[in-house]
């Protein structure tokens, strides 16, 4: 991408966005609210208008044609809100769309609902209808959605936001799982040590523009410092690991 702008009603979002994504491997977009995290996703998933370039696999996103951009691109929004009670399993299978030429369901895809549906952990509410689901539980459905599309590029904000921690560890082992599979995977996350421990790179916005690409190996308290404005304090996980917390700026 290169100067990739977005705007809202002529207030700026995102600007002058200049960097390469990687083709595979598990991206970690960390900063703050309201630092264009959900924007940048909702661009690169061809939902946005924007200025400057935003390249996909060689062609400018704006000149896909929808059909062929839901093979490519899948995003899960940062809310999971039913409003019509599907069925879990229909809901997965809403992913499999882009891959049809009509609203009628492949036979074959009842293959990548109950695989996506076991991957997250939702195979015994397949029944279920989606409006009578706890939050973390709606929320791996979406994950299951975006795993049955199946795209070359997988986009996520706060995929982990609603979940309990054993919940959060599996869907961020899944998500390294598919960049080990050849996905691009690009993930926003509000906790930084889930960034660092699992993703390969980390992309780190604030106030709408980029502060730093790079591999989250790097990353380290005066970056988290600059992009939070908080100060963050070292401590080691038993494997001897660096992480991150943010220490109060006055004491409680
Ligand atoms: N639909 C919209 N209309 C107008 N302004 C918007 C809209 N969506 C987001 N914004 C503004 O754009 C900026 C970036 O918002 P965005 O949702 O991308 O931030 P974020 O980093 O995802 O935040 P959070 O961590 O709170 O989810 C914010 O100033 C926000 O108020």
């Amino acid at each position: 991408m290169k100067e990739l702008s977005v705007a809202y009603e002529g207030k700026t979002a995102l600007q002058g966005l200049s960097t390469s994504l990687p083709s595979k491997g598990l991206t970690a977009l960390i900063g703050p609210n309201g630092s264009g995290k959900s924007t940048f996703l909702k661009t690169l998933a061809g939902l946005l208008p924007y200025s400057g370039n935003l390249i996909l696999q060689g062609r400018e996103l704006r000149l896909w044609r929808r059909p062929d951009l839901g093979l490519k691109v899948g995003l899960q929004t940062q809310q999971a809100t039913f409003t019509f009670p599907f069925s879990v399993c229909d809901v997965i299978a809403m992913g499999r769309l882009p891959h049809s030429r009509s609203f009628a369901r492949p036979h074959g895809d009842d293959v990548f609902v109950l695989e996506a549906a076991r991957a997250v952990d939702v195979e015994d509410l397949l029944l279920r209808p989606v409006t009578a689901l706890s939050g973390g539980e709606g929320q791996r459905v979406m994950t299951a959605l975006l795993l049955a599309q199946d795209p070359d590029l997988f986009l996520l904000d706060e995929p982990t936001s609603a979940l309990d921690p054993r919940q959060a560890l599996a869907i961020l082992a899944l998500l390294r799982r598919l960049a080990g599979r050849g996905k691009s995977v690009i993930a926003a996350v509000h906790d930084v040590n889930h960034a660092l421990t699992w993703a390969d790179s980390v992309m780190a916005l604030k106030r709408g523009r980029l502060l730093f690409h790079g591999e989250a190996s790097a990353v380290a308290g005066p970056l988290l410092e600059e992009v939070y404005d908080t100060p963050f304090e070292a401590y080691h996980s038993k494997g001897g690991q660096t992480l991150w917390r943010a220490s109060s700026l006055s004491s409680p």
